[in-house]
């Protein structure tokens, strides 16, 4: 069976399960150092530390770049701890980097890129650097991809739990799978066939053997839309009932109990 390729819907239910105690149990924090140190191992299987030394990092407002979320200013302080340093525009920093990580959109990206994202953007497309992606191209719309050929095309995508649909137009050489947090019963639930990741690695390589069978035919598309349509459907008439069974609870602890005492 092919790997699966997730709806921007699918990819943002699959993401508030993760953190779900009744799902995968996952802090926010953790998902995000899990999914960073996938993004790490598979940089580093490609790009030769010696070769690509400076690597500039683009980071967005989201939790692809975790620009304007709390744990930034942890991470900041990191960095100057580490004596990593901050540019003060895309153009200079690309004159002195190597190779380009791509954290500015995930899988929340929608419409036309918005201010203060339209210079970064502009600066990747102009870049003959390596990109590597995190999630989505930034600026790719997230189930149509690449739409009319006007996105940059990184040579590397680290697509994290699944590929999105939009994936289908990365054509460059290295696409790689990571967050190793999936739980075989999360696989099976929303059918996504997960590779096996190879012994300890938070990233697996994806091949043809992965790629290939999804073909961009509309059949496919609407058997997958289906099948994900009835999963979400399910996840929700799950949280619906699991809501009335809370009321009711509440209203058996709270109004009949009052009205008995
Ligand atoms: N389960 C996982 O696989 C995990 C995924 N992770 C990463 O998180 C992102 C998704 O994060 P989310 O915050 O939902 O979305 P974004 O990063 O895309 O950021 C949304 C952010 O961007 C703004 N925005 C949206 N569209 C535009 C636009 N056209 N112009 C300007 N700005 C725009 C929007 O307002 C929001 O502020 C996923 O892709 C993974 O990379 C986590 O690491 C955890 C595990």
């Amino acid at each position: 069976m092919s790997l699966k390729y997730l709806s921007q819907k699918a990819a943002q239910a699959i993401d508030v399960e993760l953190m779900s105690p009744t799902g995968g149990g996952f802090s926010f924090e953790q998902l995000v150092e899990l999914a960073g140190l996938s993004v790490a191992q598979a940089v580093t299987k490609v790009y030769n530390k010696d070769q690509y030394p400076r690597i500039m990092v683009f980071s967005g407002p989201g939790n692809n770049g975790l620009d304007d979320k709390p744990v930034n200013k942890g991470l900041v302080a990191q960095c100057e701890e580490l004596e990593i340093p901050f540019v003060d525009s895309p153009e200079h920093g690309l004159q002195d980097s190597d190779l380009v990580l791509d954290a500015i959109f995930g899988f929340s990206f929608t419409g036309d890129v918005r201010q203060p994202f339209v210079s970064a953007i502009e600066a990747l497309k102009g870049t003959r650097l390596p990109i590597v992606s995190v999630d989505i191209p930034s600026a790719w719309d997230v189930e149509q991809g690449n739409v009319n050929g006007t996105g940059f095309q990184p040579s590397m995508l680290v697509s994290l739990t699944a590929p999105k649909q939009g994936a289908r137009d990365f054509t460059g050489p290295h696409h790689y799978l990571g967050g190793r947090f999936i739980s075989k019963k999360m696989d099976l639930k929303w059918g996504l066939n997960l590779p096996p990741f190879p012994g300890t690695d938070q990233c697996v390589k994806l091949d043809d053997q992965h790629i290939r069978p999804h073909t961009k035919t509309h059949q496919k598309y609407e058997e997958q839309a289906k099948q994900e349509s009835d999963i979400l459907r399910r996840v929700h008439q799950k949280d619906e009932a699991k809501l009335s069974d809370k009321m009711e609870d509440h209203f058996m602890r709270n109004v009949v109990h009052d009205s008995f005492s």
